[in-house]
């Protein structure tokens, strides 16, 4: 088939989609009729096929146009039938060639050819792309599993770089027409520089994938077994039969949220945490601070609250309803309570109720709640030490919880409840933090629409809350918290008023708390009293109700007792003590005789007012004072400010100069039982020594009250009120109190003023004068005092001569 000198005429046969390179040994399964031809005619002939490739795979007849221009030539190595009359052929690639023209055949396809040349040019270069494409292959070879051993090896052994490149590029997962691009390259170096990009980008592109596949692995890996755990978590769940009840839970959490009106702050912190819960196995500690929060947020009241309209008749009427007396402090609410009525909202200071326990300061705020047709909640404050206790601790403490304003809130159930913040002078404070800080924020208006609590991270508005405060002491309440307080004081009753409220309301409050009926029991105005005057000491009315509500109880089970259902019980005066048992208390009367060295002095404590006598008795000694009847320090030093006045008035009182240096003075504050500090018996102490040192008795019917100062000024004292009510009570009838309390005596009750004989007083001489009984035309001082000032001159004179 030798056409001219350098072309060559050869039968060809098109190959679908594989491009066969010189030294390539391929089996080729053959089905196209003009191909089996092709085949045969070259084997016939014992000449060369030229192989070359179509441009489209799917193209069951190419004409010249369908196929490329650059084949090879091969030898048919093998022929074999298969019986579906398909053959089966083996064949070697020989020689590269490019079509120079398609000749006109009836059976196959006959193309007329010329050899491509393929010279050996061995250069450095060359060598140098051979190695690297043999490291390239073998690096491709190692990612690229479906590349056999035998290969590799195989390439290894070859030496002809021409047939490497062309092994080599056979067993690439090439597309037909990389390798197509390849067999057309001119020279050895273009096709080894083809080959090496090819396999560089191979095996990056492996490498990626790899990368890929790892990652993926692992997602799938960590997926796999979250899931796998989470399954036996709920098994384990279902095993312990708590599975669909963690799940209910939550469902149960969800619809509580769903119905509750939240803020929003409030609702996204909410939703946040259920989120968190859903994904916690429900025994864990975790799950139950979570749910506890989720808890805490739900019970509180954010927007709900109960209609509240102030009508101050309606107001003024609930609170007489409630409450005796209390004149002032009534009126003092109702007018607050009108300015709250214009401004519509809460605004400016917060009410604190200042008085003795059970003077019905907490029971006035339940009526002040009563009368706004709001809802009451009460915190006591006292014994509060620790910041935390009012704004809670932080949810990373273990066992935390939210503050008591924000459990108070929980309690109300509404979002304006009344609010009595019990006790505030009772608060103290250490290394832990200041509570009255934090209860400045809540009680200011300006800054509790957005308090915040530890515990619950978000803030909360108390704007619509109206605090009422109670303190037993002004003088315990710190005073950035005073300043921001209007203070209404309640002092202690009078027996009279005791009386009236036991009969207006304890009483019949007692008997309907106690199942009786109304006039079942009865109790004379003696019996009151004698309740009041020896089974109570105190200023208020709350040992009285206890008293009350005891004998109801005695009287109830001796009713059940004796079958006696219909019985009507009366108590007297010489009853009470059959239920209430023997007196507890003895009080303070006006001795029934003047006696020397026996003064009577005003005692003030916490439960109100007492009457405290003071004696003294004169030893032969060395000048020492004794003092006893557990004295408080400031007591004991008043007892020495009293002597050392004494001391001074010596020579005027009569006494010898030295008197002290020959007697030991003995001073005594007998009743145990009443707590005995503060400087307020100075001027009595005095009386009864200068009393027992000149021999002449005190009025019996007289007490007294107030500090003394080393030169006699009588200095004002506390606890006025309390004090005259004790004195009135105890049958006094004459009292001196120092001049600087003149402005105390309007709060003292007009009867109780109007029953004493009270003589403001400014120093001691003048205490003397009124106090000590002297006979008939003699003066208890030798030269009269003109005035203090000039007393405390010639007291200093006096000093110095001595
Ligand atoms: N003026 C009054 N009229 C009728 N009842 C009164 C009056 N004062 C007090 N009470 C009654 O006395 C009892 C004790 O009062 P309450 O508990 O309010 O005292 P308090 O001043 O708050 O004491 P504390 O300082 O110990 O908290 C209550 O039952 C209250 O109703």
């Amino acid at each position: 088939m030798t056409n001219q000198s350098d072309t060559k005429v050869f039968p060809l046969m098109p190959l679908r989609d594989i491009v066969i390179f010189p030294h390539m040994v391929a089996p080729l399964v053959v089905g196209r009729k003009q191909s089996i031809l092709a085949l045969e005619d070259a084997m016939e002939k014992r000449t060369e096929i030229f192989l070359v490739t179509q441009r489209k795979a799917s193209d069951d007849e190419p004409g010249s146009d369908g196929i490329y221009e650059v084949g090879t030539l091969a030898n048919v190595m093998q022929l074999l039938r298969l019986p579906d009359g398909t053959i089966k052929a083996l064949i070697e690639g020989k020689r590269r060639a490019r079509i120079i023209s398609h000749l006109p055949h009836d059976r196959f396809m006959l193309v007329e050819l010329r050899e491509l040349p393929d010279e050996l040019e061995v250069t450095p270069e060359v060598t140098a792309y051979e190695r690297e494409l043999r490291r390239y292959f073998e690096e491709f070879a190692l990612i690229n599993k479906k590349i056999a051993k035998e290969v590799v090896k195989s390439v290894q052994n070859i030496d002809d770089p021409r047939k490497l490149v062309h092994v080599i590029c056979a067993h690439l997962p090439l597309k037909t027409e990389e390798k197509q691009r390849v067999l057309e390259s001119e020279s050895l170096k273009m096709r080894m520089e083809i080959i090496l990009d090819i396999l560089n980008r191979e095996i990056e592109l492996s490498e990626l994938e790899k990368e890929i596949n790892a990652r993926v692995k692992t997602r799938m890996g960590k997926t796999q077994r979250n899931y796998y755990l989470s399954e036996k978590v709920k098994e384990i769940q279902n095993e312990m039969g708590q599975g669909e009840d963690g799940m209910d839970d939550i469902a149960e959490l969800e619809e509580a949220v769903r119905k509750k009106k939240l803020p929003q702050i409030a609702l996204s912190k909410v939703t946040k945490e259920l989120k968190k819960l859903r994904n916690m196995p429900p025994m864990s500690a975790e799950t139950t601070v979570v749910r506890n929060y989720i808890d805490c947020i739900l019970s509180l009241p954010w927007k709900k609250k109960l209609r509240s309209v102030i009508d101050i008749n309606k107001a003024e009427k609930i609170l007489d309803e409630d409450h005796y007396g209390l004149k002032k402090p009534k009126e003092r609410i109702l007018e607050y309570l009108a300015v709250q009525a214009q401004v519509k909202k809460i605004k400016g200071p917060i009410l604190c109720l200042v008085g003795p326990p059970g003077v019905g300061k907490t029971s006035i705020c339940r009526s002040v709640a009563r009368a706004l047709n709001r809802k009451f909640v009460r915190l006591s404050l006292g014994g509060v030490r620790d910041e935390a206790e009012i704004r809670g601790h932080r949810r990373t403490y273990i066992g935390a919880m939210p503050g008591k304003i924000i459990q108070s809130m929980q309690r109300a159930e509404v979002s304006n409840p009344v609010f009595c913040l019990d006790e505030v002078d009772k608060m103290s404070m250490d290394f832990r933090g200041d509570p009255s800080s934090a209860l400045l924020e809540v009680l200011d208006p300006e800054q509790n629409s957005a308090f915040n609590d530890h515990y619950l991270d978000i803030d909360y508005d108390l704007s619509e809350v109206f605090f009422i405060t109670t303190a037993n002491n002004l003088h315990g309440i710190p005073v950035p918290l005073q300043d921001r307080m209007e203070i209404i004081h309640l002092s202690g009753y009078t027996e009279e008023e005791k009386q009236k409220i036991a009969e207006g309301y304890l009483i019949p409050k007692q008997i309907e708390e106690n199942g009786f009926r109304k006039g079942d029991i009865s109790l004379t105005a003696g019996a009151i009293l004698e309740i009041i005057r020896r089974y109570t000491k105190e200023a208020g009315v709350r040992d009285l109700e206890r008293n009350i509500s005891a004998i109801c109880r005695k009287i109830a089970r001796d009713r059940l007792k004796k079958g006696a259902k219909g019985k009507k019980y009366r108590l007297s005066a010489q009853t009470v003590g059959k239920y209430l048992g023997t007196p507890k208390y003895r009080f303070g009367l006006a001795e029934e005789q003047e006696r020397i060295g026996l003064s009577t002095g005003l005692a003030w404590t916490e439960v109100g007012g007492d009457l405290l006598q003071i004696e003294t008795t004169l030893m032969t000694g060395s000048g020492k004072l004794i003092i006893t009847g557990k004295l408080g320090d400031v007591m004991q030093e008043s007892a020495q400010a009293a002597l050392s006045y004494v001391r001074s008035r010596a020579e005027r009182l009569g006494l010898e100069s030295d008197f002290y240096q020959k007697l030991d003075i003995h001073v005594h504050v007998p009743e145990g039982a009443i707590p005995k500090d503060g400087p307020s018996a100075g001027i009595t102490i005095a009386t009864s020594i200068v009393s027992a040192l000149i021999k002449k008795p005190v009025k019996h019917h007289l007490a007294m009250t107030g500090e003394i100062t080393l030169r006699g000024r009588v200095l004002p004292i506390g606890g006025l009120t309390e004090k005259l009510l004790a004195a009135k009570r105890g049958n006094i009838t004459e009292v001196l109190v120092p001049r600087d309390n003149e402005r105390n005596l309007n709060d003292v009750p007009l009867k109780i003023r109007k029953k004493l004989n009270i003589t403001l007083v400014e120093h001691m001489d003048e205490v003397l004068e009124l106090a000590i009984i002297v006979r008939e035309g003699e003066a208890l001082f030798k030269n009269p005092p003109i005035n203090p000032v000039y007393n405390e001159i010639s007291v200093n004179q006096h000093n110095t001569t001595q």
